[in-house]
Parts: structure tokens; sequence; C-alpha cells
């Protein structure tokens, strides 16, 4: 295992406790009576049995940050009853579960909790209550920055609850100054997700996100890896490894807000302490030619921001590029036409990269591919359909402490290379 420095609570190596488990008001964390150590080796030993068929030439030590403190987005769930809101999660029977001291959440975020407790305390608004379908506010999503700074995002189910916010954004900036980001998503809908497609901006519009080396911008309804200290590491590794292939071109397909593309590109900035030690941090010299494509146009918005902050042109046709689209077409039109990069990442959601980009990349003669996975299984069956490539290569990186959950990332080799 190798371990992250500068992860202040992680000092201990003592089990995290959490009160919310033991008196068995949430579950989230399934596996947080088991020593954190364990978590991983049995989430590794897993993941070698999933992907034995592909027995990797190399398995590296799997890369662990802290076992608390380390989630940097909260989406939390408002129940309870104006004057006494909860926010946490709903209970079985939709009645709201207060979680505003979990020990996983960043500092800064169970910081502001009891504030937008109390903002939404004195605004007048109803919880929303699931099972008589009445009352106005559903959720509240916060994502930390390393920096400190704060996007707060209230998901309300009408045009009033949008009203009344608006109305009380000056009371909310005073009494929430991290907050530099804030938003309200309406859901009018009694569905069972986590916000709606409409968004106003009440203030900024991107949460800088300072991770390592590179600044990406997060804004509203995009993804972002939620354990930022693992996902540098994530990063670092994934251009230490795209270095060695040396790639004259690459595709990041799934690229979200730009991470692995501004990484890979040869970004300039200073590297900071809080990577891990012995994965590649890039010394800023390369340049290469790299395609990043995403299905949010948010997402891709935000990721031209940095680009453009880093000094990369990002205008199709240059050295960094980002188009919003869908991966999969993408691939196909582009190898159709004979374009063909050196390398491609794909980090796609839990499904994977299914039947046609796997089978488009397995005909490809692409030489390398780097693919950083949130689901061992659907990584396995994308592996059975690409037999042309070996694993060179794979990492567990332990994103998600404390449940089943990992991300896993490998190198993929054409035979005939
Ligand atoms: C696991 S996230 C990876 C994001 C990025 N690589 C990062 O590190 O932040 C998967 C991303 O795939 C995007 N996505 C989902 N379906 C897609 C598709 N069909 N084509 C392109 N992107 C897609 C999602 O919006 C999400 O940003």
């Amino acid at each position: 295992m190798t371990s992250l420095p500068l992860t202040p609570t992680s000092a201990d190596n003592g089990q995290l406790e959490c009160h919310y488990f033991n008196d068995g008001l949430c579950r989230s964390c399934t596996f947080i009576e088991t020593p954190h150590a364990q978590q991983v080796a049995d989430k590794e030993s897993w993941c070698r049995e999933v992907l034995a068929n592909h027995s990797p030439a190399a398995w590296l030590p799997s890369v662990v940050g802290a076992d608390r403190d380390f989630r940097n987005r909260a989406k939390l769930a408002v129940g309870g009853s104006l004057g006494s809101v909860t926010l946490g999660i709903l209970d079985q029977g939709f009645y709201g579960v207060d979680l505003r001291e979990c020990g996983i959440q960043a500092p800064q975020i169970r910081a502001i909790i009891p504030v937008i407790g109390q903002f939404l305390n004195d605004s007048g608004l109803d919880p929303y209550d699931v099972n008589a379908r009445r009352g106005e506010l559903k959720f509240v999503h916060i994502t930390a920055a390393p920096s400190g700074d704060l996007m707060v995002r209230f998901v309300v189910r009408s045009q009033h609850g949008l009203d009344v916010l608006r109305t009380r954004r000056e009371q909310l900036i005073e009494l929430a100054p991290a907050a530099t980001v804030v938003s309200v998503n309406l859901l009018p809908e009694h569905k069972a997700v986590l916000e709606g497609s409409r968004e106003e901006m009440l203030l900024g519009d991107s949460l800088r996100m300072n991770l390592g080396r590179v600044d990406m911008h997060l804004r509203p309804q995009s993804f972002f890896q939620t354990n930022t200290d693992v996902a540098i590491s994530l990063y670092n590794q994934i251009a230490a490894w795209v270095d060695e292939i040396a790639p004259d071109s690459l595709w990041d397909l799934y690229c979200g807000v730009g991470g692995f593309a501004l990484y890979c590109a040869g970004a300039t900035g200073q590297q900071t302490s809080r990577t891990v030690t012995g994965v590649g941090d890039g010394d800023g010299a390369v340049s290469r030619r790299v395609t990043g494509v995403e299905l949010s146009d948010q997402a891709i918005e935000s990721a031209k921001i940095s680009a453009a902050e880093l000094g990369f042109d990002s205008q199709p046709g240059t050295t960094v590029e980002f188009l919003a689209g869908d991966a999969t077409e993408f691939a196909e039109a582009n190898l159709a036409t004979g374009e063909r990069p050196d390398c491609v990442i794909v980090n796609p959601p839990r499904r994977g990269i299914g039947v046609r980009l796997s089978t488009a990349l397995e005909d490809s003669g692409i030489e390398h591919i780097v693919y950083s996975s949130c689901n061992p299984l659907t990584l396995a069956k994308d592996l059975d359909r690409m037999p042309s490539y070996t694993v060179a290569r794979a990492r567990v990186f332990d994103m998600f402490p404390h449940t089943k959950h990992l991300e896993v990332a490998v190198v993929l080799e054409r035979r005939d290379h």
C-alpha cells in the first residue's frame, strides 16, 4: 500500500468511530467497522479476482488516502420541519436523519452545515415531505475546494422556493462567506433523483478546484472525483503512465472537467505536496495533442477555462481541445476517417465503455489505452471485448473508503506493439 503524505487525520491509524453508524441511523459506510488497511486489502483481492482472466503483468501497491475528512462533496437530503430542519439522509419511512457531524465529509463541509441549517430554518420554506408530497426544500449539495471555498446548491420543488432563496441571497453571503458559488436547482417532479435540469445561479459560476498542479473549475451539474487527495494521485499516476508511453496524440474520453487531459497535456505550474510519493508528478515539459470528449456542456466549458488559464489554446486544431459529445460517437466517427491517436484514456461511468466503444477500440490499431474504472465488473467485461490488448499495469485507488467501491486504473498495450 502507498500512503498519501499530508493526510492530517490519518496519523492515528485508528478506526473511524461513527455514532450515526453505531446507532443504526446511517449505514452508508458499510465497512466502517473493518480497519481501513484491511478494507483496502479486501478490495484489492476482490479486484484481482475480478480481473484474473486479464492477468495484469504488474499490480502496483494500492493508493490509500485518509479514512476521514476525505469527501469533497455532500448531497444532503432536507428533512424535519420548518424551524428544525435535518440535513443528511431520509430513513426508510422518508423521515429526515440529520448527519451534520458525518466524519467522512471535508471539515469545511461539516462547518458550514449548521450555518445552512439555520439559514433554511429562517427562510420560511418547508422541507419537502415525500409522503405528503408537500413542501419545498429537497436537497442541499455542498462541494469543498482544497482552498476552503464552497459551492452550495439548493434543490427546491418550485419557483416559489427559488424566489425566496433569491431574496435571501445577501443574508447567505454574509453568513457563509466561504460559499463563492451558490445556485438553486429546480426539481418539480416527485422523483427519487437528486436534482433537476434547471439551475439558477445566485452567486459566482464555477468553483476553483486547485488540484495539485492543475486548477480545475467545477460548475453545478458536473461530475467531480469525490476524494480530492486520491484524485490528485490518480491524475498524477495516469499522467506518469502517459509520459512513459509518450504519445504525440491523446484522447481523453469521458473527460469531465478535464483532469486527465490537463495533467497529461504537459501542464505548467508548481507541483504541490498533496500527491502520493512515487507517483509521477510530471515536469510540465511535454507537449502533445490532447482531445477531451465529454457529454456535459457545463463540464466542457469548465475544462476550456482551465486549459486557457494553463496557457493552452483550447480552440480546435491546437494542442488541447475539449469537445462536448458522446464518447463512442466521437471515437467511431474519427476512427472511420482514419483519425487515430497514439493513446486513449477512458474513464466512463459505472456502466463501462460498453460494446460499441470497446469494439471500436479493439479494431482501431491504437497502441495504448489507459482505462480508469470505478467498476471492475464492467472493466472486466470491456477487457473481454478487447483481446488484442494485454494489461501491463494495474493499480487500485481507494477513492471511497468504508464502502465496497474503488477506482482501478490499468494500462493496456496492444499485443503486436
Ligand atoms: C467517471 S466520470 C469521469 C470524469 C473525469 N474523467 C474526471 O476525472 O473528473 C464519467 C464522465 O463521463 C461523462 N459521460 C457519461 N456518458 C457519456 C458519454 N456517452 N459520452 C461522453 N461522456 C459521458 C459524465 O458526464 C462524467 O463526466
